[in-house]
């Protein structure tokens, strides 16, 4: 995809609030994050972490405030910050019929990528999480942490320069988070933006971060 050239990483949300009609969402609040910069967003269950996440993803538009992704406004419907966000929130879709492998070879040639060696650069992937001998399962064969490594795995194949992660420690072991903070941090060194909801201390500081703490909405 040509357009991922096209947006730097630059990640700014200012004055960002959410409410519907009387409930709040999320307290005002500012977060900036440039290329080969890890934000942390940190706070209690309910303070907004997931909703700023997706205000800053373009998934949902702010009650106040502006958020941008590289200089544009973010909205996902714009397709140059699709080609430069790549995000997991929530529960992304699978194939009940198509293995692991499949989903990665199909998302890395979707991308763009050299479809001759997408299978090469799939296992790789799965291999650095820990779960290359699972690359023909399909995904409900997975326990609950396999599956979150596969989610991983499924944001991170496809070419972005804006990672957004909603506690990507999930489900997760120690070990495995261990692995999964390697990774991120390996992104980051290699110039991606990571803004990413944790409520891990080990991982948040594996990954030395600035720290945005977010208020209790209510
Ligand atoms: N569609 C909605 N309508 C009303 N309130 C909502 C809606 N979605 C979320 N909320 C509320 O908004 C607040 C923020 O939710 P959000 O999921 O962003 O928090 P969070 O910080 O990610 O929480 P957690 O740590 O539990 O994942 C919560 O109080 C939640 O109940």
């Amino acid at each position: 995809m040509s357009r991922t050239a096209e947006l730097t990483g630059e990640v700014r949300a200012v004055g960002v609030s959410k409410s519907i009609d009387t409930t709040t969402l999320l307290r005002p609040v500012d977060v900036a994050a440039d290329p080969g910069q890890c934000v942390v967003l940190r706070g209690p269950n309910g303070s907004g972490k997931t909703t700023l996440l997706r205000i800053i993803g373009g998934l949902l538009e702010p009650t106040t405030g502006t958020a941008s992704v590289g200089g544009r406004p973010a909205d996902e419907r714009d397709p140059a910050i699709r080609a430069c966000v790549a995000a997991l929130i929530g529960t992304p879709t699978t194939y009940r019929d198509l293995t692991l492998i499949d989903h990665l070879v199909l998302v890395d040639s979707t991308w763009g990528h050299d479809p001759a060696t997408s299978d090469e650069r799939g296992q790789a992937l799965l291999g650095s999480l820990g779960i290359g001998d699972l690359d023909d399962r399909f995904p409900h064969e997975l326990s609950s942490g396999q599956e979150q490594l596969f989610r991983l795995a499924l944001t991170l194949t496809r070419p972005s320069s804006v990672l957004l992660l909603d506690e990507p420690e999930q489900r997760l072991d120690t070990t495995k988070r261990q692995v999964v903070a390697g990774l991120l941090r390996k992104q980051v060194d290699q110039g991606a933006t990571l803004v990413m909801a944790c409520h891990d201390p080990d991982l948040t500081a594996a990954l030395a971060p600035s720290i945005v703490d977010l208020a209790p909405a209510r």
